[in-house]
């Protein structure tokens, strides 16, 4: 079993090194203070290599049998599978993961991983007629070269993964940058797990940094052909737009304000289980979280009682006592702007029926009643256990409320009646929606992404494929061209 947290802080070109910034940074665990891992950050000179390295080593990778790429791919989950606790145990360490968030996230990186390992063989293309006689077209599905990979700090192992993987899967070759506050698990682990497996050195690369010392070096460098970003909407618009000037695809997966629906036919303690998921996972630190529940008045009473009561059984705290289910956010800063929503929430004037505690990084559940659409608690992204309760009349007005964000991401609505629930799905101006189910939902085969400032492009299975490749037209004229001037 590997010891994740003794790696160095780079991996460029095969080679583990530390950075070569003069800034010292420490990876800290969030429940406890204690310090990880301290090292030497990257800087402009180590993105350059790192990007250098993957071009040199894509042209080879790009021609190898498929069956050869496919083995690697298969390998990583089986060395995932022989590190599974220290990987979990990273996870609870590292990013405050509770033991059940660990194996969710290891779960969907392996599901990932099997659904890519066929990407090589699915590298198909197309012969097409032509409107020339004598010509013949074929297009050609070809790895788009280098991509660069930016990943947030919340499933930062699945979310580096869910770029990395198909992206070398597709014949590509990866610089990935994780969070700054999930280095490991988001960053080295991943390059340990891939050179374990076998993948040919300077392929994949990770560079470990803070912004300040690189800028927009890793976005603007000219190697990256396409950048696959995760992350907040406001940090993505920035990236979209430096990609943009310098003439890359981008793929942005942003931030959300997903709305749980509880229609008046609706099974209401299945939607209490799955609105308690859907908001506390992860102490709420997930993009598909529900930041809202809309509630239909004739259950609103029944449905509140229910919730509340399901949420005062939660355990806070420790996230490596199994027991635990809320534990600490990612860093104080994070604690800070949770706080913050929390007060504006009560001088907007809504109802808070249970406002827990904050020890540490650790913040209780805080529910709020009687919320209504324009305050800030439902309009923002709120990335913490805090959840908005809100009343509507009817169909009609679910659908304003769910609407009225500028996010797009996930969605759920709970119903007996199926086909009206799938109705109001097509209203909602999101890019997932589930019926009778929680609005956090991966699956490694179905299109994965957002609408309006909830991301750019979709991801998994034949989404990920095309996002990571391009196609080149080659046609062949078998007649002599009668050109008509020479
Ligand atoms: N839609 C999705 O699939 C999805 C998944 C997970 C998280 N998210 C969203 O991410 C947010 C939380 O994550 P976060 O706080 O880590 O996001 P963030 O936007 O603060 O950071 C994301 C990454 O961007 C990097 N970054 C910032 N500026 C950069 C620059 N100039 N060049 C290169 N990299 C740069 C950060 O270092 C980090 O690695 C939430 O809004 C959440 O909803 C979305
Ligand atoms: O924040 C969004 C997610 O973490 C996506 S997932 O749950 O990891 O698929």
């Amino acid at each position: 079993m590997f010891n994740f947290q003794n790696l160095h802080s780079q991996y460029i070109d095969g080679i583990w090194r530390e950075g070569d910034s003069s800034l010292q940074m420490e990876n800290k665990n969030p429940f406890n203070g204690e310090t990880l891992a301290s090292y030497q950050a990257a800087n402009i000179k180590d993105i350059d290599r790192a990007y250098q390295a993957t071009k040199k080593a894509q042209k080879d990778w790009e021609v190898i049998s498929p069956t050869v790429q496919r083995e690697i791919l298969e390998k990583v989950v089986y060395v995932i599978e022989e590190n599974h606790e220290a990987i979990a145990q990273i996870i609870t360490k590292e990013i405050g993961g509770t033991r059940l968030k660990a194996e969710f996230e290891i779960g969907l990186v392996k599901n990932m991983l099997k659904e890519v390992a066929t990407f090589p063989l699915r590298m198909e293309g197309k012969i097409l007629p032509s409107v020339t006689e004598g010509k013949e077209n074929r297009v050609y599905r070809v790895p788009v070269g280098v991509v660069g990979v930016i990943s947030p700090f919340n499933f930062p192992f699945f979310l580096s993964m869910k770029s990395v993987a198909p992206a070398l899967a597709a014949g590509n070759g990866v610089v990935l940058k994780p969070h700054e506050h999930t280095v490991i698990t988001g960053g080295t682990m991943i390059a340990k797990i891939f050179e374990e497996a076998g993948l040919p050195k300077g392929l994949l690369n990770v560079v470990t940094t803070e912004i300040s010392e690189i800028g927009d070096a890793f976005v603007e460098h000219p190697i990256p052909k396409s950048i696959s970003f995760t992350g907040s909407t406001q940090v993505g618009r920035h990236i979209g737009s430096v990609a943009g000037r310098h003439l890359k695809e981008v793929h942005l997966e942003l931030g959300g304000n997903s709305a749980l629906i509880v229609l008046d036919d609706a099974d209401i303690d299945l939607a209490v289980s799955a609105a308690v998921f859907s908001r506390f996972t992860h102490q709420g630190q997930i993009c598909m979280s529900a930041n809202r529940i809309i509630i239909h008045e004739t259950i609103y009473d029944n449905f509140v009682e229910k919730f509340l009561a399901k949420v005062s059984e939660l355990t806070c705290g420790d996230p490596s006592d199994e027991k635990t289910i809320i534990g600490p956010l990612i860093n104080e800063k994070q604690v800070e702007t949770t706080s913050k929503l929390i007060e504006a929430g009560i001088n907007e004037g809504a109802n808070p029926l249970i406002k827990g505690e904050i020890r540490g990084n650790v913040v209780e559940p805080v529910v709020f009643g009687n919320v209504t659409k324009n305050m800030k608690i439902a309009k923002e992204e709120i990335f913490a256990p805090v959840v908005s309760l809100i009343k509507a009349a009817s169909d009609q007005e679910i659908i304003e409320i769910v609407n009225d964000t500028t996010y797009g991401l996930s969605g759920a609505v709970h119903t007996e009646n199926i086909e009206r629930g799938a109705q109001l799905a097509k209203q909602m101006e999101t890019g997932m929606i589930h019926i009778n189910d929680g609005t956090i939902n991966d699956e490694p085969n179905v299109a994965f992404g957002g609408m309006k400032n909830s991301g750019v492009g979709r991801l998994n299975g034949e989404w990920s494929l095309d996002a990571f490749t391009t196609t080149k037209w080659i046609s062949i004229q078998h007649n002599r061209k009668q050109f008509p001037y020479s």
